[in-house]
């Protein structure tokens, strides 16, 4: 049988709704479960190979999007809340009990700053913005996916509608780069 990229990726990709307004993530706990309560649907969301981002059990990938960081409260069992890895520019907040990352956030001067990471999965709403692209693909390699498999991987992403790239996506790639191309002093006008 084929390794599951993601629940929400094998078996095709179901449509968001653009009037969807946010909802509740809560953690896999099976009592005081920490949740927390977004007020916005998710933008850019992506599925990312990287080995930092939080994947459910026996999935490749994670699904992983951004909203504005005052959109993100968390509403319960805030205590059970620790940062995985402080040194990283995504500082992710995970269940101490569980694992999973409930949000991430940047603190330092980055592109992304003022931008958080979540997870929809962890809701039961429907209406999340659907997967758009899928990002950092090679990288499963780095975590005992092997070589040969990557070309049944992407044929898979393509197959159900998502392009797939090694780092970020080109809209992306381009806000990094011009981001660090002002701080080096370029002004681009009509930006
Ligand atoms: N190949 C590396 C890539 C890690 C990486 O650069 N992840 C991206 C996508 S989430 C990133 O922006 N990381 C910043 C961070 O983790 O703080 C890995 O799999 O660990
Ligand atoms: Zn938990
Ligand atoms: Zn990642």
């Amino acid at each position: 049988m084929a390794p599951s990229l993601h629940p929400l990726v094998d078996n095709g990709i179901t449509p968001g709704s653009s009037s969807f307004a946010g909802g509740k993530l809560r953690c896999h706990c099976a009592s005081d479960k920490v949740e927390v309560t977004l007020s916005s649907n998710v933008a850019h969301n992506h599925a990312c190979g990287c080995s930092k981002c939080w994947k459910p059990t026996g999935s490749l990938f994670s699904i992983v999007g951004v909203v504005p960081r005052d959109a993100v409260s968390v509403t319960a069992n805030a205590s059970k809340l620790s940062i995985v890895d402080k040194e990283a520019t995504i500082q992710r907040n995970a269940c101490k009990d569980c694992g999973v990352h409930l949000f991430g956030r940047i603190e330092k001067d980055h592109p992304f700053k003022g931008l958080d990471f979540v997870h929809v999965e962890l809701s039961d709403e429907q209406g999340w913005q659907e997967p758009q692209f899928a990002a950092f693909v090679s990288s499963i390699i780095e975590q005992g996916t092997h070589p040969n498999q990557m070309d049944d991987v992407r044929a898979k992403f393509k197959s159900v509608g998502l392009q797939t790239y090694d780092v970020l996506s080109p809209p992306l790639m381009d806000l990094i780069s011009t981001f660090t191309a002002q701080k080096a002093g370029h002004i681009f006008s009509n930006l």
